[in-house]
């Protein structure tokens, strides 16, 4: 019987340790590249985000969606033009063929002064003390920040470029915390997941997952199976997103995924969308400049989730 199949479990550490020798870091560029190449997919351990910060982002969950649905619905999405807030019970429909998901949401972006366009304003803050929420938030926000920009080195090295070529990618970039809650399933019909079948928009998300809640499925197709990612304290799940896909020709693949939860309660989870500078067209090839921006793209699937234009 061949192995049941996993997405890999990457130690980090050594690309982040500024004493490790190259061929440490070489090992771990080549270890990512090949999950990316084969699942899109990968598990990192040694990622330098302090468990605190990991802890206290998921206590915001449960603080902020036990709010009274009231006063979630005041900062719902479409109040605002960079679509930062609340995204009520199936609201979003991440795969046409299925049910609407199971599940509500809240995404905040970097705070902005005033309203600049799609992703890139002011947040809707619920009103809650600054130490319950807004800074365990933008403390974990501005980890994220850091641990993508050496993901995506690892990415870019990973197929021969230098870090160079994420310069201007990686300057003003949008990115957006995403909290979820999935209630326990009610209906039993199989079109209800918690999320639909879906790839991701962006460029890189980045996933943190309440520890001990599963419920993350990730297509495998030369295999034909879903494979159940498990959910482990201080384990980020990272994938690609679909303009990574693009912009490297499919050398590191954006795979479909779904969540169905597992849990039997209640399941939070944070993912984190990268998505760069919204006016590059693909820093891995700045020969290739045709197509569309980072911001056109992710616009569009946003708001056909959305049922938005
Ligand atoms: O909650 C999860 O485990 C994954 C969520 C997800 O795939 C998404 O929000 O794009
Ligand atoms: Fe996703």
């Amino acid at each position: 019987m061949t192995p049941r199949k996993e997405i890999p479990i990457i130690d980090i550490s050594p690309y982040l340790d500024p004493s490790a020798s190259p061929e440490a870091k070489k090992k771990v560029v080549d270890e990512v590249k090949s999950a990316c190449s084969q699942y899109g997919f990968l598990q990192i351990v040694g990622h330098g985000v302090p468990l605190e910060a990991q802890r206290g982002v998921l206590k915001c969950c449960k603080t902020l969606f036990d709010l009274p649905v009231e006063q979630k619905e005041k900062l719902s999405l479409k109040n605002s033009p960079s679509r930062h807030g609340y995204e009520r019970m199936k609201e979003q429909v991440l795969d046409k063929k299925a049910l609407a998901d199971d599940k509500e949401g809240f995404y905040i972006g970097k705070e902005e002064e005033y309203a600049k366009g799609f992703r890139q304003g002011p947040n809707q803050w619920p009103t809650l003390p600054l130490a319950s929420f807004r800074a365990p938030i933008t403390d974990y926000y501005n980890h994220m920040l850091t641990l993508a920009r050496s993901l995506l080195e690892m990415l870019v090295l990973g197929l021969g470029h230098p870090i160079s070529v994420l310069d201007s990618f990686t300057q003003d970039p949008v990115q957006n915390l995403k909290l979820l809650h999935y209630p326990p399933h009610t209906s039993k019909d199989p079109k209800q997941f918690g999320a639909g079948e879906h790839t991701d928009f962006g460029a890189i998300t980045m996933l943190l997952q309440q520890p001990g809640k599963e419920g993350l499925q990730v297509y495998y197709a030369p295999d034909d199976e879903w494979l159940h990612v498990p959910s482990v304290e201080d384990r980020y799940v990272v994938n690609m997103g679909d303009l990574v896909q693009k912009w490297t020709n499919g050398a590191y693949r954006s795979t479909v995924h779904r969540v169905v939860n597992a849990a039997g309660d209640d399941r939070y989870s944070v993912p984190c969308f990268y998505e760069g500078n919204f006016s590059a067209k693909n820093p891995f090839n700045p020969d290739d400049q045709s197509g569309e921006t980072v911001e056109e793209h992710v616009r569009k699937k946003f708001d056909s989730s959305y049922g938005l234009k």
